[in-house]
C-alpha cells in the first residue's frame, strides 16, 4: 500500500543507529490493522547493534553534555519546527500504522511537537541550589547532572509520542537508545528522521526495532552503561522490566497501566459530562491507558446520561481512518479484539445488559463495535480490568462516599474524572481519589506543561513539566571547604 506523503523520504524501513540508517539482518512486516493491508517491511537489529547504540550514545553525551542549554534549546525548537512542517505526513504514517482517526493523529503529532518546544523552553532552566552550611568556612551546592545513557520504550497506542522521553533526555545532556513497539516503527522512525534534520548529533539518539522484542530488551535492561529507563505500556510488562533493571539499579520512568473512574454526580452538567464521557472513553477506540474506563453515574440521573452517551456514540462512523469520514478507528490486532470480547461476555453472562454494540465489527478482524454496557457491577472483568477497547460500562451509584470508595478501588492510580458542580464538592473528592491526575469537569487534561503519570500500580515518576526534566538528572552535592583561609 503505498502512503500519500508531501515528503516520502519520511517513511524510513531501516533502524537508525550511531547516527546511520542501517542495513538488517531480519525483517518486520508492519500492516494496517484497519485493512490489513501490508505498509511497509522494516529491517530489524538485534543485540549487536543494540550494544553499538549503547557506546554511540555513551560517547556522543561525553560532548552534548558540554554543549550549552541555550544550543540544546535551539536543536530542540529546530526539531518541533520540523514536526510542525511535517504534521500531515506525520498524522498520515500515524493512521496508517495505528488506525486512529486523521484528527486523533493530527492532534497527537502537536502533542509530541510540544514536548520538543516545552523541554527547548526547560533545558535552560535545569537549576541547581544552594545550602545554608552550618560551618562558617563551608558553602554547600546542589547541581543536576545528566542521569547517563538512557534506554526508552514506547507503546503502539501513541508512537509518535518519542518527544515526551527524549526531549527531556536531550535537554539535561543524556544520550538515549529507544525502542518502539513493533507493531507501530514507522511513526518513531519518521520522527528521528526529523530529529536528525534539526541537528541531533550522530549517536546521541538510536531507534533500534526489533523482530524479537526480548533481544533489544535484554541488552537494554542489562547494560551498566544505561543508567535509567523510561518505559510507557502495560502493568504487567513494567514490572517484568522494572525487575531487569534491579540487576544494575536503573533509575526508573514507568508508565503504566490506567483504569480510570469517570464519576458524574446528580448536580453535575449533564451535557458536558456526557459529551466529554465519550469523547474521553473512545479516544482511539478505547486504547488509551489514562481515559475514562468506569463510568459512575448517580442514580438520580443515571436513566438521562446512559439515553445520552447513546445518542453520541451510535453517531460514529467506524473504518479505516485514512478515509477522513471515518471518525473511529480498529483495535490495534485481533488478539485484542478478542480480549474486549472476552470481557464483555464475562458482564453479560453477570447479568449486564448491551444498550449499544456488544460485537465484533463488521469492518474487518480489528473492529469491535462501540459498546454500552448498563447493569454492570463490581464483581465483572470489565471493573476490574483494563479494558483497552471501545466499552463504555455505566454503574449506578447512590452517594458521594460509595462513589470515591468504588472509584478507588483498582491496583491502577493513573487518571480520574468527575463532574460536579459543588465547589466543596470538587475539593473533597479531588482529594480523596488516589490518582496521580485529577480532571473535574473535564477530561482533556493532559499537555505538556503537566507532570503526567500515575500512583499505585500505574508507575513510578513523572514526564512533561518542569518535573520531567529533573527525572534525567542526578542530583549532586558539591561542599567546598577551607573558606575562610
Ligand atoms: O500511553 C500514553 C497515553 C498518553 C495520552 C496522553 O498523554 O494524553
Amino acid at each position: 500500500m503505498t502512503l500519500n506523503l508531501n515528503d516520502p523520504t519520511l517513511l524510513k524501513t531501516q533502524c537508525f543507529v550511531g547516527g546511520e540508517w542501517v542495513s538488517g539482518s531480519g525483517q518486520l512486516e508492519v500492516f494496517n490493522p484497519a485493512t490489513g493491508k501490508l505498509l511497509a517491511t522494516v529491517e530489524t537489529v538485534g543485540s549487536a547493534e543494540t550494544e553499538q547504540a549503547i557506546e554511540a550514545a555513551d560517547r556522543a553525551m561525553k560532548a552534548w553534555q558540554k554543549t550549552s542549554a541555550k544550543e540544546r534549546a535551539v536543536l530542540l525548537r529546530n526539531w518541533y519546527d520540523l514536526i510542525m512542517e511535517n504534521q500531515e505526513d506525520l498524522a498520515t504514517i500515524l493512521t496508517a500504522e495505528q488506525g486512529k482517526s486523521l484528527a486523533e493523529s493530527r492532534g497527537e503529532v502537536a502533542y509530541s511537537a510540544s514536548y520538543a518546544e516545552w523541554f527547548a523552553e526547560e533545558a535552560r532552566r535545569n537549576y541547581g541550589d544552594t545550602l545554608a552550611m552550618p560551618q562558617t568556612d563551608r558553602r554547600g551546592l546542589i547541581v543536576r547532572q545528566p542521569v547517563g545513557v538512557v534506554a526508552a520504550m514506547i507503546p503502539w497506542n501513541f508512537p509518535s509520542l518519542i518527544t515526551r522521553k527524549i526531549c527531556p533526555a536531550l535537554a539535561a545532556g543524556c544520550g538515549v537508545v529507544l525502542k518502539p513497539s513493533e507493531e507501530t516503527p514507522l511513526s518513531a522512525l519518521a520522527m528521528i528522521e526529523l530529529g536528525r534534520r534539526a541537528g541531533i548529533p550522530a549517536g546521541l539518539v538510536s531507534v533500534v526495532v526489533a523482530d524479537n522484542p526480548a533481544d533489544i530488551g535484554d541488552v537494554l535492561t542489562a547494560s551498566e552503561t544505561v543508567k535509567k529507563l523510561t518505559f510507557t505500556g502495560s502493568t504487567a510488562v513494567g514490572k517484568m522490566l522494572a525487575a531487569q533493571c534491579a540487576g544494575t539499579v536503573k533509575k526508573l520512568t514507568l508508565e503504566l497501566g490506567g483504569n480510570a473512574p469517570f464519576i458524574v454526580f446528580d448536580d453535575a452538567d449533564l451535557e458536558a459530562a456526557a459529551q466529554n464521557a465519550a469523547l474521553s472513553k473512545f479516544r482511539n477506540a478505547g486504547q488509551v491507558c489514562v481515559c475514562a474506563q468506569r463510568i459512575f453515574v448517580q442514580e438520580g440521573i443515571y436513566d438521562k446520561f446512559v439515553a445520552r452517551l447513546k445518542e453520541i456514540v451510535q453517531d460514529y462512523r467506524v473504518g479505516n481512518c485514512i478515509d477522513e469520514s471515518n471518525t473511529h478507528g480498529p483495535q490495534i490486532h485481533e488478539r485484542s479484539v478478542l480480549s474486549i470480547e472476552e470481557k464483555v461476555q464475562d458482564a453479560i453472562a453477570k447479568g449486564a445488559k448491551v444498550v449499544l454494540g456488544g460485537k465484533r465489527g463488521e469492518q474487518g478482524p480489528n473492529f469491535y463495535q462501540p459498546t454500552i454496557l448498563t447493569n454492570v457491577d463490581d464483581s465483572m472483568r470489565v471493573f476490574k480490568e483494563e479494558i483497552f477497547g471501545p466499552v463504555a460500562a455505566i454503574y449506578k451509584f447512590k452517594t458521594e462516599e460509595e462513589a470515591i470508595q468504588r472509584g478507588n478501588d483498582t491496583e491502577y492510580g493513573l487518571a480520574a474524572y468527575f463532574y460536579t458542580r459543588d465547589l466543596a464538592r470538587a475539593w473533597r473528592v479531588s482529594e480523596a481519589l488516589d490518582f496521580g491526575m485529577v480532571g473535574v469537569n473535564e477530561t482533556v487534561i493532559t499537555a505538556d506543561i503537566i507532570p503526567f503519570g500515575g500512583m499505585k500500580q500505574s508507575g513510578i515518576g513523572r514526564e512533561g513539566s518542569r518535573y520531567g526534566l529533573e527525572e534525567f538528572t542526578e542530583m549532586k552535592f558539591i561542599c567546598m571547604g577551607g573558606l575562610d583561609q
